[in-house]
């Protein structure tokens, strides 16, 4: 039987993203808290729907401990308007802890940082486990796609969404935001690969410890200079040595010599702070 509308009620709006609104809403049968996501389509081309659909049949497929589960969608064709519901993660977003410690002169600790670093990996390499052949890359990891829930689990966010408003023709196509975490080989106008996720993965995690991205400038020219070059100041000492090196692997111009997902997971310092995190 699937969802309508009248099986929910809205508790209240969390905020709006590139694609339209957030909502924290209450299932009526169970009272079980979620979230959905409201998209406009009437603006959109048959192609941009097609696009959406998939996106969405994507999303469904994505199971996983540390990604945020997609429950159901209702589409009010009166309306245009689409509802994604997913899991709601009662801790926020990383974007919103980054800026209170900013705000507060203060840092998360170490195990926490590894905590992210581990269970993102993990989530990435789900993403990039093969489905039927197609690669499910994230395209935009940053903190306010990393989402926590009441046990400050990892849950990573808002898939897929992104490749339908990065589509030439969506309303959404400005970008919003400086695109900090671009890689190289995106500035240099090459392919997007899996190593693409990794230098954001990097990228996120030092502004999670740093509370600054690794590249800033004033102007998006500057910035694609320094990201080219690929030189950014140490962690705050207050992290241990590996976590800076672990880091700064991921951060790497040369697509090459960063670390694959595996070899992440097998280093031998993550797999001593997952054991104790287990
Ligand atoms: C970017 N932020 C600073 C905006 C402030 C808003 N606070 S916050 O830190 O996101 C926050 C606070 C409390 C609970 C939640 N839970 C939550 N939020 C989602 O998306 C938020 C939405 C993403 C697009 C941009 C607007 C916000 C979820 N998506 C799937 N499950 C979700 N669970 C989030």
């Amino acid at each position: 039987m699937p969802s309508t509308l009248e099986d929910f009620e809205v508790i209240t709006t969390i905020g709006t993203g590139s694609y339209g609104t957030c909502k924290k809403i209450r299932r009526k049968k169970d009272g079980k808290v979620m979230v959905w996501k409201e998209m406009e389509y009437g603006s959109m081309t048959e192609s941009e729907k097609q696009m959406l659909v998939s996106e969405v049949n994507l999303l469904r497929e994505l199971r996983h401990q540390h990604i945020v589960r997609y429950y159901d969608r209702i589409i009010d064709r009166t309306q245009a308007i689409i509802y994604i519901i997913m899991e709601y993660c009662q801790g926020g977003d990383l974007a919103s802890i980054i800026s209170r410690n900013r705000k507060d002169g203060t840092h998360v600790s170490e195990d926490f940082a590894w905590k992210i670093l581990i269970q993102a990996t993990l989530a990435l390499k789900e993403c990039h486990r093969r489905k039927n052949g197609k690669a499910v890359l994230h395209r935009d990891l940053k903190p306010a796609n990393v989402f926590l829930d009441a046990d400050a689990n990892v849950k990573l966010g808002d898939f897929g969404l992104a490749r339908v408003l990065h589509h030439e023709h969506s309303l959404a196509q400005t970008y919003v935001g400086t695109p900090y975490y671009m890689s190289p080989e995106l500035v240099n106008n090459q392919s997007y690969n899996e190593k693409s996720d990794i230098w954001s993965l990097g990228c996120m995690l030092y502004e999670l410890c740093a509370l600054a991205p690794p590249f800033t400038a004033t102007n998006e020219g500057d910035l694609k200079k320094k990201i080219r070059i690929g030189q950014f100041p140490r962690l705050p000492t207050q992290y241990s040595l590996e976590l800076d090196m672990i880091i700064r692997r991921m951060i790497q111009v040369e697509v090459s010599m960063r670390p694959s997902i595996d070899s992440i997971l097998a280093d031998s310092v993550v797999q001593r702070k997952q054991n104790s995190l287990n």
